[in-house]
């Protein structure tokens, strides 16, 4: 394993220990993730933790399911105790990107019903400014092309997402563009211009969300906060 690998299983590992019997969880979806699914399945078999979450993603359920971490229809949920994710990019205001998995809209929806959002992310993400991260948009494919124009307005060459040769297509059946803003210095501005074209599902900015961000590095790890 290398060291990245092992610093995502630090982290992944280390954010479930803020999980406690009783909670209702939402589960994100990334490489980060799948040490935290697999951890906690460890948990409710070894302690007999007794939580229920939420998938943010076809592939999380898949890991919950091959863990032993029990699931709940998110209908009958109203609201979740925590949910925790991995991240592409974090600012020093833990402003985030995130999307690199294309989950981000499911992401999004289980975050905001969270009553606190921890991140969990290897040291490199951490960065002064989002945008060297292309951001992750998602979009409804009809007329997909004329809303990444719209979106190229904004400062961006938007490019449709593929996956081995063929177009991504996300959980929800629409596609992904990523745009190379390269600096985003007002995260929130720019989200709220881009959920206004019509044809945008969700950006990849997550902006006032993270309560807590683990960062793992050198073998450790630190806990920020706002
Ligand atoms: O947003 C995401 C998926 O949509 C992931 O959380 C993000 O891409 C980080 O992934 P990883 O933990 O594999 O580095």
């Amino acid at each position: 394993m290398g060291q990245v690998d092992e610093t995502k299983q630090l982290v992944g590992e280390e954010v479930v220990k803020y999980i406690k019997d009783g909670m209702k969880v939402g589960l994100g979806y990334g490489s980060t993730m799948y040490y935290a699914v697999k951890k906690l399945g460890e948990r409710v078999k070894e302690e007999g933790l007794n939580i229920v979450g939420v998938p943010s993603a076809n592939k999380t359920a898949e890991w919950a399911k091959e863990f032993g971490v029990p699931l709940t229809d998110f209908s009958k949920v109203q609201e979740l105790d925590i949910a925790i994710d991995g991240a592409d990019e974090v600012d020093s205001n833990l402003q985030l990107i995130k999307g690199g998995g294309g989950a981000l809209f499911r992401e999004k929806v289980v975050a905001a019903a969270a009553k606190e959002f921890y991140v969990i992310v290897d040291g490199s993400k951490i960065v002064n400014h989002l945008g060297a991260f292309k951001l992750p948009i998602e979009v409804v494919p009809f007329g997909w092309e004329v809303t990444a124009s719209k979106i190229a307005k904004f400062g961006c060459e938007p490019v449709l997402r593929e996956k081995d040769g063929e177009v991504f297509i996300s959980d929800n059946g629409n596609y992904i563009l990523d745009c190379n803003f390269q600096k985003i210095t007002e995260p929130e501005k720019l989200h709220n211009e881009l959920i206004g074209i019509v044809g945008v599902v969700e950006t990849g900015l997550f902006v006032n969300m993270a309560d807590k961000v683990l960062v793992g590095k050198d073998g450790k790890v630190e806990v920020v906060e706002k």
